[in-house]
C-alpha cells in the first residue's frame, strides 16, 4: 500500500486519482510537510542523470509519474516508463528506486495501513493521523524521510521534462540547496561534523582532502566527542548523587576523587587533541606555502614549474613580479595555495617597493617558505640580506613546535661549474636545484610533503583532525569550563563546570546548533544534496 494521503483515504476503485497539482482539488493537496525534488547529478548533458525526492509525497510522485498500483520493491532498481502525470507523455524509459520506511513498508514486514477519513473530519483527524503515521516510517533513507530516485538518461530535454512533471505533483516543491542533508541532519541520520564531512568529501580536490573528509563523514570525530561527552555524564552524574545524598549516605568511597582523575585525564585528551592546532584546517582550506627570495633567484620559473602553468611572469629582468601572484595546487596530495613573491631588495622605486612590503606581509602568513637564492650569486648584498633577515630567524626558530617551515633552495645549479660547488658549510641545510634543467626536483617534492605531512597531518593516521575554527572553539570552550572543575570549593559550581563543558561538546556534533550555523554549514551543499 501507497503511503503518504493516498495511504490515508480510501477511494472508489472507480474514482480516477487527480494527481497534477493545477488541476487537483481536495484532499491530495493536504499532503503535510513539503516534498522535495531536485536534480542530484551534476548539470549539462551525460550519460545518467538522477533525480530525486524526500518528503512524505516521495510515493504519490513515484506513482503519478510510472502509473504503477503497487510500489516497487523497496531499495532495489526497476526499470518503468515515465509519463507526465497530467498529459500522459511518456518522458523516458527509467530506473526507478523506492526509499520508504522500514515501519510500513509492506514489501519487508507485511504492514499495511488504509485508514479512512469522513471528509467533514479530515481537517482535523488528518494531521494526527499523519503525525501518528510519520513517526513510524522513513528511517531507511537518507533524509529519514520517504525518498524515490529517478535515473534518466541525462539529455538536458528528459531532465527538464522529468523535473517539471515532479513539479506538477501536488505537495512537491523544488529543493534548496543542501535541503537533503539539512533533512538527515534534523532526523538524527547524521551529526554536524558528519554533514560537515560530507560537505567537504564534495570539494575534496585532493588525496589527503579526501582521506580526512571521509574520515569526518564516517563519524570518527563524533564518535570521539561521543566518548568524551560519555565521560563527562558520568562524572557529573557522580557529583550530582554526592551533593544529593551527601558523605555519610551509602555512597561508594573514593567517588569524588576518581570524578577528579577522569576529568584530569580527558583535560589532557583534549588539550593534546587542540595541540593539533590549524592541522585540519589547513588540509581542508590548503596550506600556504610561499616562495621568497631575492630578485631574479627564478623564483617564478619554480612557482610555474610546481603549478604547472605560466601564474608569472618570467624574465631576465629584476623586480619583474610585484603584486603576489597565488594559485592553488595538488602537491605530493596536499592542497596548497602557492604565492609568487616580489624579490626583496631595497632602494627599488616606489611600485617595486610596495611589492616588497607585501612579500614580507605575506611571508608572515606563510605555513611554508620556499626560500630561494641564486647559487650563481651567493655573495651579492641581495642574497647576503636574505641569509640574514629572512633565513637566519627561521633558522634560529627551528625548534619551536609552532614554527614556520623553511625549506632553502639554491637554484640555477646549472650555471655552477663542476669544479666550483655553490654548497657551502656556512650556509644552513639546503637543497641544490635548476628550474632549467629541472635537477634536483624530486629531492624538492618530497621535502616538501614531508614538511606538508607536518603541517596538514596525516589524515590515514592518528586521531581525526579538527577540521574547522568551529571545532577549536568548541573544544577550547569544553577546556576552559574543565578548567573551572574544583571539587575542593563549591560542587554546584563543579557540576556546573561540567554541565558547560558538555554543552561545548554537544554543539559542536550539532547539539543545540543556533540556525545562523546550521545555515552556514549547509550553504556549503549544492542543490539536490
Ligand atoms: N640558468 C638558469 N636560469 C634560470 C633558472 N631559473 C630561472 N632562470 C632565469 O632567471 C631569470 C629570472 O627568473 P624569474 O623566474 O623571473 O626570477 P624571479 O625570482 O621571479 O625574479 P623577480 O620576479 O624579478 O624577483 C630568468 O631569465 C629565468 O629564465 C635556472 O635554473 N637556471
Ligand atoms: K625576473
Ligand atoms: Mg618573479
Amino acid at each position: 500500500m501507497w503511503r503518504g494521503l493516498s495511504a490515508l483515504v480510501t477511494r472508489p476503485a472507480s474514482a480516477p486519482l487527480r494527481l497534477c497539482a493545477r488541476c487537483s482539488t481536495g484532499a491530495e493537496s493536504l499532503v503535510p510537510g513539503s516534498t522535495i525534488f531536485a536534480l542530484s547529478s551534476g548539470q549539462g548533458r551525460c550519460a545518467i542523470a538522477v533525480i530525486r525526492t524526500s518528503g512524505p509525497a516521495s510515493g504519490l510522485a513515484l506513482r503519478s509519474l510510472t502509473a504503477l498500483r503497487e510500489p516497487p520493491p523497496a531499495r532495489s532498481a526497476c526499470l518503468r516508463l515515465l509519463r507526465h502525470p497530467c498529459s500522459g507523455e511518456p518522458l523516458d524509459r527509467s530506473l526507478v528506486l523506492w526509499f520508504p520506511g522500514e515501519g510500513s513498508d509492506p514489501g519487508a514486514h507485511g504492514v499495511c495501513v488504509r485508514v479512512s477519513v469522513n471528509l467533514h473530519q479530515s481537517a482535523r483527524v488528518l494531521p494526527i493521523v499523519l503525525t501518528m503515521l510519520f513517526a513510524i516510517q522513513g528511517p531507511q533513507s537518507f533524509t529519514g524521510e520517504d525518498c524515490m530516485e529517478l535515473h534518466v538518461h541525462g539529455g538536458p530535454a528528459v531532465v527538464s521534462g522529468v523535473l517539471q512533471a515532479l513539479g506538477s505533483v501536488p505537495g512537491l516543491r523544488p529543493a534548496k540547496a543542501g535541503e537533503f542533508t539539512r533533512r538527515a541532519f534534523a532526523h538524527g541520520k547524521l551529526s554536524l561534523t558528519e554533514v560537515e564531512g560530507l560537505a567537504d568529501l564534495i570539494h575534496a580536490e585532493t588525496e589527503a582532502q579526501r582521506r580526512q573528509a571521509l574520515r569526518q563523514l564516517d563519524g570518527e570525530l563524533s564518535q570521539l566527542c561521543q566518548g568524551w561527552a560519555k565521560t563527562l555524564t558520568k562524572a557529573l552524574a557522580h557529583v550530582e548523587a554526592y551533593i544529593d545524598f551527601g558523605e555519610d549516605d551509602n555512597l561508594e568511597e573514593g567517588v569524588l576523587e576518581q570524578v577528579d582523575r577522569d576529568v584530569r585525564a580527558l583535560e589532557v585528551a583534549l588539550s593534546s587533541h587542540l595541540r593539533d592546532a590549524r592541522r585540519g584546517q589547513r588540509l581542508r582550506s590548503g596550506a600556504n606555502v610561499v616562495v621568497a627570495g631575492p630578485p631574479n633567484a627564478g623564483k617564478s620559473s619554480l612557482v610555474n614549474l610546481l603549478s604547472q602553468k605560466p601564474v608569472s611572469i618570467v624574465s631576465p629582468e629584476p623586480g619583474t613580479t610585484r603584486d603576489i601572484l597565488e594559485t592553488p595546487v595538488d602537491l605530493a596530495g596536499f592542497p596548497v595555495l602557492l604565492s609568487d613573491t616580489a624579490g626583496l631588495r631595497e632602494g627599488a622605486g616606489a611600485v617595486e617597493q610596495e611589492g616588497v612590503r607585501r612579500a614580507r606581509q605575506r611571508l608572515e602568513q606563510a605555513d611554508i617558505i620556499l626560500g630561494m637564492l641564486d647559487a650563481s650569486d651567493l655573495a651579492s648584498s641581495s642574497s647576503c640580506s636574505f641569509l640574514d633577515t629572512v633565513v637566519a630567524p627561521l633558522v634560529a626558530q627551528s625548534h619551536d613546535s609552532g614554527r614556520q617551515r623553511l625549506l632553502l633552495l639554491l637554484n640555477k645549479s646549472d650555471l655552477l661549474s663542476a669544479n666550483a660547488p655553490a654548497s657551502s658549510t656556512a650556509l644552513p641545510p639546503h637543497l641544490l636545484l635548476s628550474c632549467h634543467t629541472g635537477a634536483g626536483m624530486d629531492a624538492l617534492l618530497q621535502a616538501l610533503k614531508t614538511e606538508l605531512a607536518a603541517v596538514c597531518g596525516d589524515p590515514s593516521t592518528g586521531p581525526p583532525l579538527l577540521t574547522r575554527a568551529r571545532h577549536q572553539y568548541h573544544l577550547q570552550g569544553c577546556l576552559d569550563a574543565l578548567g573551572r572543575f574544583q571539587l575542593t570549593t563549591d560542587l554546584a559550581l563543579a557540576a556546573e563546570a561540567l554541565r558547560q563543558a558538555r554543552r561545548q561538546l554537544s554543539h559542536l556534533t550539532g547539539g543545540g546548533g543556533t540556525e545562523e550555523i546550521l545555515d552556514l554549514i549547509f550553504q556549503d551543499f549544492c542543490v539536490g544534496k
